[in-house]
């Protein structure tokens, strides 16, 4: 038992006269290992939410076992609770009451020493409007207000649901800033979000969900190296020309409006070369590497290949050869 958060196998099914049955999450694996900063990935409704609310026992599995700080969850969880930081249903404050005010109460009724207020408030950046009214706060000052009460009694691993979410842009960073400061000072921090952008700025490891299951897991860059397959944009005056060139010295080429895409080339010096050698001169030669948000629409849309096995439980993954992804390909039969 090696990780901060261990999730196997996890399964909910939600039953509703009116919706019918809906699986949200399908035999979900995640692995939270100490130091992380580890982002939680997937489109609106894919299982997100669902799979933190089982985690913490705010709704109950129904099959699949799951480890907090290595106690198992959620049977176990009082016994780390003083360890854990978690913000998965956006909380109400008083709107009359001053963040100071907030915070002190919460620190009172949790047995956290009172100093630990304004240690709190500074750390989130709020330590000058500490002492405002909670309802002429910003939307995001509202979410570092959330933060710091989960911060209060210095916990190793933070879980945070959609903590980007109606923010904007300035929020954005401050909440970016925030999650990388408290990584530097040692707390595992498990961010949820459909922001893509936001999860490559801050999070070393990603775990991406598709219709309740894990379809791609790793460090984010080998998830997205993974996905790199050595393309690059070629601009030449004479575009038949050069694709003729290029098709010719055997390269997979894929022609634009204006430019040309050149696939399965490592060194661009290849194009370079080939064009040049008959007298095409490259006016422009960028390499084109994927983003999380191609590899996030690559992967929970993937359509559903039959006879390609599930791999949602860790035991037979699909492996992409020299990549040290894994991909889940099956998404039939789930109603996300
Ligand atoms: N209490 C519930 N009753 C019925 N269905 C539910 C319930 N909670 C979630 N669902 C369904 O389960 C699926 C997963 O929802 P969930 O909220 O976990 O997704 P999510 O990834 O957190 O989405 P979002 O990014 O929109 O918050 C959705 O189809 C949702 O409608």
């Amino acid at each position: 038992m090696t990780g901060v958060i261990e999730i196997e196998g996890l399964r909910k099914t939600f039953h509703s006269v009116r919706r019918g049955r809906r699986v949200a999450v399908d035999g979900f694996d995640l692995l939270v290992e100490a130091g992380q900063v580890h982002g939680f990935l997937g489109p609106n409704g894919s299982g997100k939410t669902t799979t933190l609310r089982a985690l913490l026992g705010l709704v109950r599995a129904d099959d699949g076992r799951m480890t907090v700080l290595g106690a198992s969850a959620p049977e176990r969880l009082p016994q780390v609770a003083g360890r854990v930081g978690a913000i998965v249903e956006s909380p109400q404050f008083f709107g009359n009451f001053t963040a100071y005010r907030t915070l002190r109460l919460l620190a009172l009724a949790g047995g956290v020493p009172v100093s630990r207020v304004d240690e709190v408030l500074a750390q989130v950046g709020l330590h000058d409007r500490g002492h405002e009214r909670v309802k002429g706060y910003s939307l995001g000052m509202k979410q570092r207000l959330a933060v710091a009460s989960a911060l209060l009694k210095r916990p190793e691993l933070l879980i945070l649901d959609e903590p980007a979410n109606g923010l904007d842009p300035a929020g954005i960073r401050e909440m970016r800033d925030l999650m990388r400061s408290l990584a530097a000072n040692g707390v595992t921090v498990l961010v949820s979000s459909h922001i893509l952008a936001e999860i490559q700025l801050i999070c070393d490891h990603v775990t991406i969900i598709s219709r309740g299951r894990r379809v791609a897991a790793g460090r984010v860059d080998e998830v997205l190296a993974g996905f790199d397959r050595d393309e690059c944009l070629v601009r030449v005056d004479d575009l038949p020309r050069a694709e003729e060139l290029l098709l010719a010295a055997g390269l997979t080429v894929t022609g634009h409006a204006d430019h040309l895409v050149v696939s399965g080339v490592p060194d661009p010096a290849t194009v370079s070369r080939t064009l040049g050698e008959q007298g095409v001169w490259v006016r422009e030669l960028t390499p084109l590497r994927p983003d999380l948000e191609s590899v996030f629409l690559e992967l929970t849309n993937a359509p559903a290949q039959p006879g390609v096995p599930r791999q949602v439980d860790g035991s037979a993954p699909h492996h992409e050869p020299g990549t040290g992804r894994m991909i889940d390909l099956d998404t039939r039969g789930v109603d996300a």
